[in-house]
């Protein structure tokens, strides 16, 4: 074996870097990181046709797949029959207890937009992971102590990989990082594949940012390779693919075939989704351009569209389509805290009515709230699979009416984008990848909104409604502005400067967390 961990082996860590995962991996990578890279670059090879005026469309050498009535997904595994409610949240120890006990039907454990992927989160987490499953985790600090529930009441466990995109620097194959998303599943699945089949589920995962279903049949190569290895039933793995990047909205029924096998259905990733729109599209001037994020709701023409769409893609194949993450999460300000619950109400009541099957929060405290919306509709059903919802007709022209949606770029907008990211990437190159500003849940997929927004309005010199024209010395002095008022000198150094790279570097940065994860040994 030619393979190396070059990161510290810290206790307990050969709990999770077996030989048996190790080996895996290594096949893994041998087997398709080729693949991996080239599709990777079929990526690059789209925004260049985009950039030179190509348009997205529904693909004409996948029709077959689109007009063919017959085929439907895996019927739904032990544990994701009833999704209702689902928590997402990172894999630290207090977090993952807390999650699972949520009441939420399921638990989204994320390696993903709300983890920083240090070398200690990657394995650690694996190994809150694998206590969970073993029923072994618990946690106290000096006011509490943490358990977990009875069975019966935890969350079904899905696992959030890394995008295809990320590299991990710490495991290496010939002295070549391997792929993140190959990390994070293959540790997982070595590790409690079968533990979760003895408890009569299964290895379940939720995958991230692809971008085709090309990607797709990557990910169904790999689970194939992966359950002949440890001789567990093919289809044994589920997977639940998020549908939040631009192309792939073009791309959901494809996607669907190609994971049938293995489908848990399609979620509305609705964050990387305007991440996406505002990426793929960066250099078209101002018809691919949005305004405030604030003012980019899910009842704008686009985004209705794409919503619209999954749902009928779904049933139509017989999958749940689990909807997206409201960012708002409790505040001790009761106003403030009573909007934000108003809000997640409205939220999951327009996607319970459109026919999602369940729903994410961001917070045990907004469980409930989900919980009852989604009660209402569904009444004894575990799901609503069976609203077809052949009223939808959705074109590409609909998921292409951008221009259309309301709103301006303010001041106020600049500002806070600014802000936003200085304060999510300081908490990112400090370990956490998920957290709390100005009350609502920010992540990676947020975070790249936010900075991509400032380097589209830069590029299209857009006029704020002060009349000043968005500039590179504009964003730098906002940026020394904003961070003065958060008050403690120091602490964003290096944010400040990761920042006004991926915000402003002439060559757009495709994400924020390379250039980030560069600056970790
Ligand atoms: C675009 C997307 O991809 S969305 C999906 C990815 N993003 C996420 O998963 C974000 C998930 N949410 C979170 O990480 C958190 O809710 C945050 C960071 C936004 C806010 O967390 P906090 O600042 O700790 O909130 P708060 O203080 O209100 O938490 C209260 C309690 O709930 C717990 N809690 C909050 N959110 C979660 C969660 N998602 N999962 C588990 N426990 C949670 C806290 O740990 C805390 O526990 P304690 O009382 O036992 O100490
Ligand atoms: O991962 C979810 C998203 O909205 O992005
Ligand atoms: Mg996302």
């Amino acid at each position: 074996m030619s393979i190396d961990v070059t990161g510290p082996m810290n206790e307990r860590y050969d709990e999770i870097l077996t030989e048996r995962a190790l080996g895996l991996i290594e096949t893994l990578h041998r087997t398709y990181d080729g693949r991996r890279k080239e599709l990777l670059e079929r990526r690059e090879q789209r925004v260049a046709e985009i950039a030179a005026g190509a348009s997205l469309g529904f693909l004409p050498e996948t029709k077959d797949v689109r007009d063919d009535p017959e085929w439907r997904v895996a019927p739904a595994a032990p544990g994701l029959v009833d999704r209702r409610v689902e928590i997402t949240g990172p894999t630290d120890r207090k977090m993952t207890i807390n999650a699972l006990n949520s009441g939420a039907k399921v638990w989204l454990a994320d390696q993903e937009d709300a983890n920083t992927p240090t070398w200690e989160n990657v394995v650690g987490g694996q190994l809150n992971l694998l206590d969970a499953i073993s029923r072994r985790i618990d946690f106290s600090t000096d006011a509490k102590s943490y358990a977990l529930k009875p069975d019966e009441e935890l969350a079904t466990i899905v696992v959030r990989p890394r995008g295809w995109h990320l590299p991990e620097k710490h495991i290496q194959v010939d002295g070549e990082p391997v792929s993140g998303s190959l990390v994070d599943f293959a540790l997982y699945f070595a590790a409690c594949a079968e533990l979760q089949l003895a408890r009569g589920q299964g290895p379940y995962f939720y995958l991230p940012k692809m971008e085709s279903h090309l990607e797709a049949r990557l990910w169904n190569d790999v689970f194939v390779t992966a359950q002949d290895t440890i001789r567990i039933p093919r289809g044994t793995i589920r997977a639940t693919v998020l549908i939040e990047t631009y192309p792939a909205a073009f791309e959901m029924e494809e996607i669907l075939y190609e994971l049938r096998d293995h489908s848990a259905g399609l979620n509305a990733g609705r964050w990387d989704y305007m991440f996406s729109v505002i990426k793929t599209h960066r250099t078209r001037g101002k018809d691919f351009q949005l305004p405030d994020r604030n003012s980019v709701t899910m009842t704008v023409p686009f985004m209705r569209a794409y919503t619209e769409l999954l749902v009928r893609t779904c049933h139509k194949r017989g999958a749940h389509a689990i909807g997206g993450m409201a960012a708002f999460i409790p505040s001790k300000d009761p106003a403030v805290n009573e909007q934000a619950f108003a809000k997640v109400e409205a939220d999951k009541t327009r996607e319970a009515g459109d026919g999602f099957d369940g729903s994410w929060v961001a917070h045990p405290g907004m469980v409930e709230t989900c919980r009852t919306v989604f009660d209402s509709v569904l009444g004894d059903k575990p799901n609503q699979v069976d609203k077809l919802r052949e009223d939808v007709a959705v074109t590409a022209d609909q998921l292409l009416d951008v221009a259309s949606t309301p709103g301006e770029v303010t001041e106020a907008g600049l500002r806070n984008n600014v802000s936003v990211a200085v304060q999510y990437l300081a908490a990112w190159l400090e370990g956490t990848g998920a957290v709390g500003i100005f009350n609502l849940m920010e992540d990676a997929a947020t975070a790249e909104i936010s900075r991509s927004q400032i380097w589209q309005w830069r590029r299209n010199e857009v006029v704020l409604d002060t009349g000043e024209t968005v500039t590179t010395d504009l964003v730098e002095r906002i940026a020394d502005e904003e961070i003065d008022k958060l008050g403690n000198p120091g602490r964003y150094d290096a944010a400040r400067s990761l920042f006004l790279e991926v915000a402003l570097a002439d060559e757009y940065i495709d994400f924020l967390t390379l250039p980030a994860y560069e600056r970790f040994n």
